[in-house]
């Protein structure tokens, strides 16, 4: 079988688009999944979308992370989609799409992607994780730890993001683990370390909405908050009726079919 995909992007945060309506994508066969998401020896990505028939919305999305695994909700991955559903007719402007966390709604503005996500929980405030500094966590769809640094430049991401990701503390599913600083012009500098990819990545969506949220709740920040991710590109960050919203762009990269069952 071959499998059409769309190589997408949300502000830096890559994806392979499915539109799977049919439900034929292989979601169980992990190691096809690690295959075709490997960045040197498969097509390469931060996460896998499915799009597929809902009853609730007017689309289901599937977010599988580069390791295999399913998560509830990917916020760059859901503006991607929302793009991808209107290009191919699915769906008008705005849409709803139903995910693992709930039903989310979004708008597609152009080549920029608006997502409103679901109500933030867990909200939790200078958590002691036996670190250099105390951590703050917010379920934005997904479980993030936050870590307020000096300068997120001079982090080690990928060994303090891994420490902080399989800490106790988040049990056994672990967290997501940004490491954020407020600017003096009310801005937020983020780089994230991604839970299923095991890696910095150079944007997350959800994590940008924790940032945004929690520095808004200790009113370091004034809302809308752009968010400058580490790939150069910036999201803002907004409250809707107690939901945080999304916006940057989506992009399309390049398009491509893989064969299953034989080689990726
Ligand atoms: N990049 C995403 C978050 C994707 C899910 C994450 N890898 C997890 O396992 O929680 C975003 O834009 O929100």
């Amino acid at each position: 079988m071959n499998i059409s995909f769309h190589k997408m992007h949300g502000a830096g945060n890559d994806f392979i688009v499915i539109d799977d309506s049919g439900l034929r994508f292989p979601l169980d066969d992990t190691p096809f999944i690690q295959k075709m998401t490997a960045r040197r020896t498969g097509v390469g990505c931060d996460g896998v979308l499915l799009i597929q028939p809902s009853e609730t919305a007017d689309f289901r999305m599937r977010f599988i992370n580069p390791d295999g695994g399913e998560v509830d909700m990917c916020g760059n991955g859901a503006r991607c989609i929302a793009r991808r559903a209107f290009d191919l007719g699915l769906v008008t402007e705005d849409m709803t799409i139903e995910t693992g966390a709930g039903r989310v709604e979004a708008q597609v503005l152009g080549r920029q992607v608006r997502i409103c996500l679901t109500e933030p929980k867990d909200l939790k405030l200078g958590l002691d994780a036996g670190l250099e500094r105390p951590l703050d966590f917010l379920n934005t769809g997904v479980e993030h730890a936050v870590d307020w640094v000096d300068d997120p430049s001079e982090i080690d991401v990928q060994v303090l993001g891994k420490k902080i990701r399989e800490h106790p503390l988040f049990g056994s599913g672990g967290t997501n683990a940004n490491f954020a600083k407020v600017e003096a012009d009310g801005s937020i500098i983020l780089r994230t370390y991604e839970r299923g990819v095991e890696a910095e990545t150079l944007a997350c969506g959800t994590g940008a909405a924790a940032v945004g949220l929690i520095a808004a709740e200790k009113g370091w920040v004034s809302l809308p908050v752009p968010v400058h991710c580490a790939g150069g590109y910036d999201l803002v960050i907004d409250l809707f009726r107690n939901k945080a919203t999304l916006t940057g762009g989506a992009e399309y990269v390049f398009e491509g079919t893989v064969e299953y069952g034989d080689r990726v």
